[in-house]
């Protein structure tokens, strides 16, 4: 699977683990920055960038990182088409996938071991959207209430 993304200077380490791990299970992971560490470096860039690429691409995912992913996440939504989550656990990374067809994850590099965030983001790559009409419904009002914009 082709995947994007992006990080600040807080989860700069971890998503240079990430890239790696990632692409050592076959996935082609695509570096939307930041491409050194800067500690005065901002968040949102790297995040657009991340969540324009999967918009731009049909059945990529995005991952973005940051100290808490709080920002991540909030930068990433503000990108048309983006449904972004903050998974801060294995099944809050499932459940992105199952209820919301989250295509972007946003991660907290501060908030777990690189182990843990890895095991969280596998487990989001590897979910698939139920497709469930109640759960396509709830999408399709928030789509809706963003394309009225
Ligand atoms: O929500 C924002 C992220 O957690 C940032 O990675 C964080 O705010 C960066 O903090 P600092 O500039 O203090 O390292």
């Amino acid at each position: 699977m082709r995947v994007h993304i992006g990080t600040d200077h807080a989860g700069f380490e971890l998503k240079e683990y990430l890239r790696e791990q990632l692409a050592a299970d076959g996935h082609d992971v695509v570096d939307h920055g930041s491409f050194e560490y800067d500690i005065e470096d901002d968040y949102p860039a790297f995040c657009f960038a991340a969540a324009e690429a999967v918009v731009a691409e049909a059945g990529s995912l995005g991952i973005v990182i940051g100290g808490s992913g709080n920002g991540e996440q909030i930068a990433a939504n503000k990108v048309r088409g983006v449904r972004a989550a903050l998974a801060w656990s294995v099944e809050t990374a499932r459940l992105s996938r199952q209820h919301n067809d989250a295509n972007v994850v946003a991660v907290g590099a501060r908030q777990h071991t690189a182990a843990e965030a890895l095991e969280i983001v596998r487990a989001y790559l590897a979910e698939p959207f139920t497709g469930l009409a109640r759960h396509q419904r709830r999408i399709d009002q928030v789509s809706a209430y963003e394309n009225a914009r």
